[in-house]
């Protein structure tokens, strides 16, 4: 048997620290990074562009197949570039809006059956690190480490305040903690691979950790795991 490249899933809440963390991961230890929101956010912004419906479940499911994205590792100290029909969107999918509307689009199992294999394409050596809610649970149920990271409502709202505020946004701290809690209430209620602790995760709380310390605790998983070769 051909051995497979190892995964590290990191799950979570919005604003757990899940893609700061990946990308870092990703970085120190030269593995590939799959940013699955990134996906669920570019469906739900090229939707709009095209003008399709997010609940139309058929046309979806077709825009999802034939996504024409590219992602594109970034230089020293920059994160991943993101290209969505030739036109880089990295910073334009990062707003609560678009973030609401992939966890609308998310909900639907069609779409999220046309995103699997392209999700599983990103396994290749020496290693993935891959982030998003259902990494551990169904994407790659046989990653040899899982994470489920997590924060209070109240931190994650902070944070996300913080970052969007830093991008010159005009945001509201208020309504950013009811956005956040009715993206925990969808993606945790719906039918199909919700945002729930693996079986065999470990599961971390960020409310009181720095990124350097969440880094740490994930690197002695890894070194007990002897992952990283
Ligand atoms: N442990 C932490 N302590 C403080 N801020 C953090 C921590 N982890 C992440 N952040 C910050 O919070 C914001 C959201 O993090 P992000 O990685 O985008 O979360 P997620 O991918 O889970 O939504 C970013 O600005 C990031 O720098
Ligand atoms: N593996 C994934 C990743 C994201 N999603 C959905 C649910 C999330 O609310 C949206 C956006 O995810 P994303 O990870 O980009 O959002 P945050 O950065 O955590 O705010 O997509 C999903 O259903 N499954």
């Amino acid at each position: 048997m051909i051995a497979q490249a190892p995964v590290i899933a990191i799950d979570g809440p919005s604003g757990s620290g899940k893609g700061t963390v990946a990308g870092l991961l990703a970085k120190k230890l030269g593995w590939g990074l799959l940013d699955s929101g990134a996906l669920y956010r570019l469906l739900a912004f090229a939707a709009r562009n095209h003008g399709v419906d997010l609940t139309n479940e058929e046309a979806m499911k077709v825009l999802a197949a034939h996504l024409d994205v590219q992602f594109v590792a970034g230089g020293k100290g920059q994160g991943q570039r993101i290209i969505l029909e030739g036109e880089e969107v990295t910073d334009s999918i990062r707003n609560e809006q678009v973030g609401a509307g992939a966890s609308q689009v998310a909900a639907l199992p069609a779409v999220r059956e046309a995103l699997l294999q392209r999700q599983r394409a990103f396994q290749e050596m020496p290693g993935l690190v891959a982030d998003g809610r259902d990494m551990g649970t169904v994407v790659f149920p046989d990653a040899p480490l899982k994470v489920f990271l997590t924060a209070s409502a109240e931190e994650r709202a902070r944070r996300r305040y913080l970052q969007l505020k830093a991008k010159g946004d005009d945001v509201n701290l208020a309504s950013l903690l009811e956005e956040i809690r009715a993206r925990d209430e969808r993606d945790t209620q719906r039918a199909v691979a919700p945002l729930k602790p693996a079986a065999d995760a470990i599961q971390l709380d960020s409310t009181e950790l720095t990124i350097e310390q969440v880094l740490e605790r994930i690197l002695s998983e890894v070194a007990l795991r002897d992952l990283a070769g």
